[in-house]
């Protein structure tokens, strides 16, 4: 055996020696969690190589139709998150606003909420990233729109509409995710009339089932703080979907507050023009 083998092997034995002594005194639950610490370390440090801002946020993600494409998602945001969006937004609320006829108006009759845009920042893009990875890469052309909150207070409602625009031919919104970021109210669903319910009783853990639907047809989703549901708006072919047509039903009790991320789709033409 060589010197150096030699001065190996003692350093191995006297490693190996107080690892046995750690692994008597502390038990293997503390050998696992400097083994795990030292794990994350190495991601960590992985992952600053490749990205300077990895995103690790876990979340849980549903089919729930297929077409119109929808969504579930279960945790989008982290409660800190949250937090942090709501803060950014506070002091640029206003009331909220409806489109016709290329006409923007406050309609009382139609909507009852505040929206406010919400201020870029790292974690404003940070939820932007994470927003349209999930889409798929779709080209320079389909963009996401500056993110928009609307908090809804007792009576606060939003009829039933589409995202998409009929009177425009040039681009048009081709995605939408409805983020709930405040659920303390009772009412408050967003309601897909046109969506059938599906025959799994499961999905009673997150749409109204039963006499909990209360008279609306289709799918109404419960606002849970986190969660998501996403859609598509636009058919593969071009044409606007009309099975996405929803509503915000109205808050009862207590404060509802959505974030909406819609992305926009400038290559969108109206089919047949
Ligand atoms: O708040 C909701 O449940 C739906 C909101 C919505 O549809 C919208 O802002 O376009
Ligand atoms: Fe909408």
């Amino acid at each position: 055996m060589s010197l150096s083998t030699t001065m190996f092997s003692r350093k191995y034995y006297a490693a190996a020696a107080v690892g046995i002594a750690i692994f008597a005194i502390f038990g293997s639950q503390t050998i696992s969690n400097t083994v795990s610490i030292v794990t994350q370390g190495l991601q960590r440090w992985a992952g600053t190589i490749t990205s300077p801002h990895p995103d690790t946020h876990a979340y849980q993600v549903q089919f729930f139709s297929r077409d119109p494409l929808v969504l579930y998602i279960d945790s989008f945001l982290s409660s800190d998150e949250i937090a942090h969006v709501l803060k950014i937004s506070e002091g640029h609320y206003e009331p909220s606003s409806v489109y016709n006829n290329n006409d923007i108006s406050i309609n009382l009759q139609a909507r009852v909420s505040e929206s406010a845009i919400v201020p870029r920042d790292q974690v404003v893009r940070r939820i932007e990233k994470r927003a349209a990875k999930l889409m798929g890469w779709r080209g320079n052309h389909t963009r996401l729109q500056p993110l928009k909150v609307q908090r809804y207070g007792p009576g606060g409602f939003y009829t039933f509409h589409y995202d998409w625009d009929a009177l425009v031919e040039d681009g048009n919104r081709a995605t939408t995710f409805m983020i709930y970021l405040v659920a303390d109210c009772t009412g408050g669903g967003t309601n897909f009339p046109r969506l059938a319910v599906p025959e799994d009783a499961r999905w009673c853990g997150v749409i109204e089932c039963g006499e909990g639907r209360d008279g609306y047809e289709g799918v109404t989703f419960r606002p849970v703080a986190g969660s998501a549901v996403y859609w598509e708006n636009i058919h593969p072919n071009g044409t606007l979907h009309l099975g996405v047509r929803h509503a915000s039903l109205p808050v009862r009790e207590g404060v509802k507050v959505g974030l909406n991320i819609w992305s926009w789709d400038d290559a969108w033409r109206k089919p047949g023009v």
